[in-house]
């Protein structure tokens, strides 16, 4: 189990600041959304995180350790899940064990758990262009889970989906949090997504990108679909659309 520390971060891409100053820590096993106007930087910090990216001030930490580049302990999956074409479903989810020194009968049995975990089973055999967009995305998480990864990082990755498969995939990432305990940083636009699934949310302010609030989100561990329409959670929604509001920039007003 990880803890990500993020202090004093800035990325300058030539003279345009994009994030400036964030400083954020994430517990081992919590679960974090990050949003945000259009342009407040969310997806420049999931990159650093991920180590696509480096900051050009400040440091990224896991458990005290430096990051520098990507790695295994950490699982990436973006809005459009990029599988690969000619693999078929349980070969995309074994892609990243593959070079792992683990026995094949260990390898297909994992593989065969995280198919389950994310209701994929029966769909083994078939190739990305036979799925569903929900289907295709639940292959990038368990691909990015089969690995075990301590932390999941998450960009967008309903941001295709209609509303319906959306709340299924909602209800599916809770179930994966609380089985496996991983560490989950997602960034989404969708507020309500933010409040129904994290534990924490953080709000990046724009120009430049900035952590303008951090809001624990008090609502039972149990979340099923029903509890979007509870007062307490309209009352959390309408308070963070209303800090995503007061913190972009005046050309969005
Ligand atoms: N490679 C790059 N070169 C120059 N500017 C960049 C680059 N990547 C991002 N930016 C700028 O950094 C700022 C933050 O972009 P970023 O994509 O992280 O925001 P975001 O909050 O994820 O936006 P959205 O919600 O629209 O996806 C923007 O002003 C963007 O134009």
């Amino acid at each position: 189990m990880k803890r990500l520390a993020i202090t004093g971060v800035s990325r300058d891409f030539g003279g345009a600041l994009a994030l400036d100053g964030i400083s954020l820590e994430v517990s081992a096993g919590e679960f974090v959304c990050i949003v945000g106007a259009s342009g407040s930087g969310k997806s420049t910090l999931l990159s650093l995180i991920a180590g696509l990216d480096v900051p050009s001030r400040g440091t990224i930490t896991l458990d005290g350790l430096p990051v520098e580049g990507p790695g295994p302990e950490r699982g990436l999956v973006f809005q459009t899940g990029a599988l690969f074409p000619f693999r078929t479903v349980e070969q995309n989810v074994a892609f990243g064990l593959e070079p792992l020194r683990i026995s094949k009968a260990d390898r297909r049995e994992r593989v065969a758990w995280y198919l389950a975990e994310l209701g994929l089973t029966g769909l083994e055999k078939r190739l990305p262009k036979e799925l569903s967009g929900g289907q295709r995305q639940r292959v990038a998480i368990a691909r990015a889970l089969a690995c075990e990864p301590e932390v999941l990082l998450l960009d967008e990755p309903f941001g295709a989906l209609d509303c319906q498969t959306k709340d299924d995939m909602q209800v599916f990432v809770r179930k994966v949090w609380q089985d496996t305990g991983t560490t989950i940083v997602m960034v989404t636009h969708d507020v309500e997504e933010a409040v129904f699934l994290s534990q924490r949310i953080v709000v990046l302010a724009t120009s430049p990108g900035r952590v303008a609030a951090e809001l624990p989100i008090t609502l039972p561990d149990q979340r099923d679909l029903p509890l979007k329409l509870a007062p307490h959670f309209l009352d959390l929604r309408a308070k963070v659309e209303s800090l995503v509001r007061d913190h972009r920039s005046p050309s969005y007003a």
